[in-house]
């Protein structure tokens, strides 16, 4: 079973040892270290597959990638047109490099293109521990090019796997591994994942995107306890060149984050499979298997191509948060309440309603829209991300306790905006970890809008928006008689503040809005720079 430096064990413990490092290199650098999956893989030319994919797959999860290069293959779409071998004392080198200088956490192998490359890595891992091994087992190009020959079969059954948390081989390479069995079902998958886990690999993932005649694309997955098929719609497009490198790769990148073995792979099945689905219709190369959009970005065509790119962080200006309670106190509705607050200056609209029916907000979601959209101000549903959804929002704003902004964005896409509040440095980490545009950082004053919100005060904001990546909006108490002081201050990343009651709980909304809108041009025109 399992040995050498490679342990995985439960989320928890991995969590609490990722703590300790985290202390550890504080101390002596003065930073944190963050989740590090170093990938041990072959160069694709046409950057659909292998390392490329790889460094790609890692960044999308928001997990740092280094890199050993075994060998460097002349691909594209269309094939493999030549493979040129690295040197196994250069492949070595590289292990020594990476591993004797950065904590990295999971390893992930692709093409290990003789039995020499294998031997060294397994050495490396003897001498530098890493958290958990990831095999992705390649061995041929889904063109049909060999990546890694028959003669490394038996190195792969008898050292590799025995030292892999997880192998994910396709359909041929699980087939290969045990001697040329007949692969064809989801019956003869799960046969195959019972009979390499008896080689001694923690857990199997035999992956079915190649199963013929299948509608699904299904995956095997078993621990040597359970098996779970794993299921998603077969998307129909060409451009699945890269999808077994990809998974593993987001398998890596989610134990890296400190996920269990199952979830990680759930997650990276859905991750494989959103891509594909947003993928399905570029065009990259002539052949006849394209690559994949690993950052969903390159769609063109849509109109929601530049929108993550348009969100613009001065549009935060003046953040207007609404109330319904305030707003039926003074008689007016949500629409005319959001019109006369763009009126009045507000940059962007945050629709907030804790007690509607999901009807009625989707409606008074779409109305404002309608508005906010004929301004060119962007709207963002609070908490909700159906809602935000189902009227075409232009994002949400999620609190701690709501959906994470990686969920979320999963959800929405990569177009929307997603802001999340954040009262710590650590919060606001994992908000720009998890995809997020923006956070709120507050209560910089106490308000009666949120009760039991503990205040960050001024101090607060300044540590967090110092520490942040993300641009900031300050929020809680914010009114006409402390904006000027929180702007003057002139601290880094904050881009304007959110209001609630300051705007909705008067009488004259366009008023007030002119009115604080006026107070910030003069606060930020005077801050110190
Ligand atoms: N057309 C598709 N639609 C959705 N998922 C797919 C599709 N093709 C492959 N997958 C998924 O991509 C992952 C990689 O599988 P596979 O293509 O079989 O591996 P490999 O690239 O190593 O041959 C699996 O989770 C599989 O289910
Ligand atoms: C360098 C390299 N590594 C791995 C693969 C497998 O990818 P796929 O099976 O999707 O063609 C590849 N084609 N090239
Ligand atoms: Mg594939």
């Amino acid at each position: 079973m399992a040995s050498g430096g490679v342990i995985l064990s439960n989320s928890f413990s991995f969590y609490q040892k990722r703590i300790v490092m985290s202390s550890r290199m504080q101390e002596k650098n003065g930073g944190a270290s963050i989740p590090h999956v170093l990938s041990v893989a072959g160069s694709d030319s046409g950057a659909g597959a292998g390392i490329q994919a790889d460094l790609k797959a890692c960044a999308a999860r928001g997990v740092y990638c280094s890199t050993v290069i075994t060998s460097v293959t002349a691909q594209n779409t269309v094939g493999v047109q030549a493979v040129h071998a690295v040197p196994e004392d250069f492949v070595a080198q590289q292990l020594k490099s990476v591993l004797s200088d950065m904590q990295v956490d999971v390893v992930k192998t692709g093409m290990l293109p003789s039995v020499g490359v294998v031997k060294v890595l397994l050495q490396s891992l003897t001498e530098f521990s890493v958290r958990a091994l990831v095999v992705d087992p390649v061995m041929v190009s889904t063109s049909g090019d060999v990546l890694a020959g028959p003669s490394i079969l038996s190195t792969f059954r008898e050292e590799l796997l025995p030292m892999a948390n997880i192998v994910t081989p396709n359909i041929k390479e699980a087939s290969a591994l045990l001697g040329g069995i007949r692969l064809e079902t989801v019956a003869d998958m799960r046969n195959a994942a019972e009979l390499l886990h008896a080689l001694g690999p923690r857990n199997v993932l035999v992956k079915g995107g190649d199963l013929p005649d299948s509608l699904d694309a299904v995956d095997i997955f078993f621990n040597g306890e359970h098996f779970y098929e794993l299921r998603s719609s077969r998307i129909k497009t060409r451009n699945t060149h890269g999808t077994g490198c990809t998974l593993a790769s987001c398998i890596a990148a989610e134990l890296a984050k400190g996920s269990s073995m199952l979830t990680a792979v759930r997650v990276a099945k859905r991750y494989v499979e959103t891509a594909l689905e947003y993928s399905k219709d570029i065009l990259i190369g002539n052949g006849i298997q394209g690559p994949f959009d690993h950052l969903l970005r390159l769609k063109s065509g849509s109109q929601s191509f530049h929108r993550k790119d348009a969100f613009n962080p001065s549009d935060l200006f003046l953040y207007a948060v609404t109330d319904s309670g305030m707003n039926k106190k003074w008689g007016r509705s949500m629409v005319d309440a959001v019109a006369a607050a763009i009126q009045g200056g507000a940059t962007i609209v945050q629709l907030r309603e804790k007690d509607a029916e999901t009807r009625d907000f989707l409606e008074t979601a779409k109305s404002c829209l309608a508005v906010c959209r004929s301004h060119g101000v962007p709207l963002l549903i609070n908490d909700r991300v159906d809602v935000a959804l189902a009227s075409d929002a232009d994002g949400v704003h999620v609190g701690q306790s709501d959906m994470p902004a990686s969920v979320a964005r999963t959800l929405l896409g990569p177009e929307k905006i997603i802001g999340v509040s954040c009262k710590t440095i650590e919060q606001a980490q994992q908000a720009w970890i998890g995809g997020a545009d923006y956070i709120g950082c507050g209560g910089v004053y106490s308000t009666n809008t949120k009760a039991n919100n503990p205040t960050v005060g001024l101090d607060g904001l300044k540590t967090v928006c110092s520490a942040s990546k993300l641009p900031v909006v300050a929020i809680g108490g914010i009114n006409t008689s402390n904006a000027g002081t929180v702007m003057e201050m002139g601290l880094p990343n904050l881009k304007g503040v959110a209001v609630v009651s300051a705007l909705f709980d008067r009488e004259n909304v366009l008023a007030e809005t002119k009115k604080l809108h006026a107070l910030l041009m003069e606060a930020s025109s005077s801050k110190i720079q």
